[in-house]
C-alpha cells in the first residue's frame, strides 16, 4: 500500500523504514562563507538568488491565501484539459513583478507555464478581476513595493512576460507558478518552482513548498508535521539550504547517504495519470526496496529528497508525454547541490538548453550517487521486461 502525503498529515499506518530526522546540518550560512570558498561563478548569482527567494516567498503567500478559500469559480480548464487556478496566474504575476523590481538592470527573459490567452476572452473577465485583486492584496500586505495597484492590463502583461523560449544562450528564468495544481486544489502538496538558466545550465533554483512539513515527512512523531512551509534554495557550487517560509535562518541539507536499497524509500507522483505506478513498483522490487511508495504532488518531492526524507524519486509518464523544463529545473538543482543525481531513464543528465521542453528517454530518476548504478540497472531490467511483455 502506498503512503499519500497530504498537508500536515501523513498516513503512518503503512509500514515505514524511514529515518526519524531530516538530513539537516544546522550550520549557519555565514560560517560556510567564512570557509573562504572561491567559486567565482556562483558568487555572481547571489543577488539573483535573493530575488528568487523573495519572489517565491511572496507568491507562496498569495497561494496560501487562495488555497484556504478556493472556490469552484477560481478553477478553469486549459485547452489541454489540465486545471489552472487564479493562484497559478497570480503567482506568475508576482514572481515576474518581483524579479523585475529586484533586478532592474538585468535583461529579463522568463520561461513560464501560464499564458493570458483565456483571460483576454470575454468569459475570462471575472477571473482576471479576481487575479488582479488578489495580486494587489498580496503586494499591499507585503508593503515592499509602492507602484501598485496593478491594472488588469499590467496583470495580463506580467503573465505574458513568461513567453520566452529559453535555450542555450544568455540567461532565462524558468517558472512553474504552481507546480502540482491538482495537489493545490485538493489541499495537499504544491510548490512554486523558480530557476535560472545561464548558457543552458541551471545555476540556481528555489522551491517554495507551503504545505511541506519542516520536519522529515518520514518522521513517525504525530506532532512532527504540525509546522509546515519550507523554502529550499540552491546555487551552483554552493549547496542546498532549507528554511521555513516564515523566515528562520537557512540550514544546509544533504540527500540520504544510504547505500542499502532495503533502507531506501521512494517517491512518485500522487497522480497515477502522471507516472506509471506499476513500473515504479517493479523497479523498486528489482532494486530490493522494502518500503511502500510515498506519493506526493509536485516538486516538493525534490525538496523532501534533498534533505533525505527518502532516497529515490521515480517518474515514468505515459507514452507520448513531453516533460517541460519548469517541472524539473528548480528541483533538479536543489537535489544535485544536496549531493543527489538526476537523470533520464538511460542515465543521461537532463538538458535544460533545448527550449520549453526536455528532450529525454522515458522517465526521470533521482537518487544519491551510491544508489544510482543499481537503480539504473533495475530501471533497464524493468523496461526490458515491460517491452518483452508487449
Ligand atoms: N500526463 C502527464 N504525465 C506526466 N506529467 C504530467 C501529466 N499531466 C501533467 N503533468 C505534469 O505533472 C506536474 C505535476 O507533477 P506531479 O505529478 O509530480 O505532481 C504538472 O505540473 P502543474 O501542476 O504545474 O501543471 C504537469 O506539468
Ligand atoms: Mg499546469
Ligand atoms: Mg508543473
Ligand atoms: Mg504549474
Amino acid at each position: 500500500m502506498a503512503m499519500m502525503l497530504s498537508s500536515g498529515s501523513i498516513n503512518l499506518l503503512t509500514r515505514s523504514v524511514f529515518y526519524s530526522k531530516p538530513n539537516i546540518e544546522a550550520k549557519p550560512v555565514f560560517s560556510l562563507l567564512l570557509k573562504g570558498r572561491t567559486v567565482a561563478s556562483s558568487m555572481s548569482y547571489a543577488k539573483e538568488l535573493a530575488a528568487a527567494k523573495k519572489a517565491a516567498s511572496l507568491a507562496a503567500r498569495l497561494c496560501q491565501k487562495v488555497q484556504k478559500g478556493l472556490l469552484q469559480s477560481d478553477v478553469q480548464s486549459k485547452s489541454d484539459k489540465s486545471p489552472v487556478t487564479v493562484a497559478d496566474y497570480g503567482s506568475q504575476v508576482l514572481v515576474s513583478f518581483v524579479l523585475k523590481r529586484e533586478l532592474p538592470f538585468e535583461s529579463f527573459s522568463l520561461v513560464a507555464e501560464e499564458d493570458s490567452g483565456d483571460l483576454r476572452k470575454q468569459e475570462g473577465q471575472e477571473t482576471l478581476q479576481r487575479i488582479t485583486k488578489i495580486v494587489n492584496d498580496t503586494l499591499d500586505s507585503d508593503g515592499a513595493y509602492n507602484e501598485f495597484p496593478l491594472s488588469e492590463e499590467d496583470v495580463l502583461n506580467a503573465i505574458d512576460s513568461g513567453k520566452s523560449e529559453g535555450g542555450s544562450r544568455g540567461r532565462h528564468w524558468v517558472l512553474d507558478p504552481i507546480d502540482g495544481t491538482k495537489g493545490f486544489m485538493r489541499g495537499d502538496q504544491y510548490a512554486i518552482a523558480l530557476a535560472l538558466l545561464d548558457q543552458g545550465k541551471v545555476v540556481l533554483g528555489v522551491l517554495s513548498c507551503p504545505n511541506l512539513p519542516l520536519a522529515s515527512i518520514a518522521s513517525s512523531d504525530r506532532h512532527a508535521h504540525d509546522k509546515v512551509g519550507c523554502l529550499f534554495s540552491a546555487q551552483v557550487g554552493w549547496g542546498t539550504y532549507m528554511q521555513s517560509l516564515d523566515g528562520a535562518p537557512p540550514v544546509k541539507v544533504h540527500v540520504s547517504a544510504t547505500e542499502n536499497p532495503e533502507e531506501a524509500s521512494f517517491f512518485e507522483s500522487y497522480e497515477a495519470a502522471h507516472s506509471l505506478h506499476d513500473l515504479s513498483s517493479s523497479i523498486a522490487d528489482i532494486l530490493g526496496v522494502k518500503a511502500p511508495p510515498v506519493r506526493i504532488d509536485s516538486q516538493a518531492k525534490y525538496g523532501a529528497l534533498s534533505r533525505g526524507d527518502g532516497a529515490i524519486y521515480l517518474r515514468f509518464p505515459h507514452k507520448g508525454y513531453r516533460e517541460k523544463i519548469w517541472d524539473h529545473a528548480a528541483g533538479c538543482i536543489v537535489v544535485t547541490e544536496a549531493g543527489g543525481v538526476v537523470t533520464d531513464a538511460a542515465g543521461i543528465p537532463l538538458d535544460f538548453s533545448k527550449g520549453r521542453y526536455l528532450d529525454l528517454a522515458t522517465g526521470i530518476i533521482v537518487t544519491n550517487k551510491k544508489l544510482m548504478p543499481a537503480l539504473l540497472k533495475a530501471v533497464r531490467e524493468s523496461l526490458e521486461a515491460k517491452a518483452s511483455a508487449l
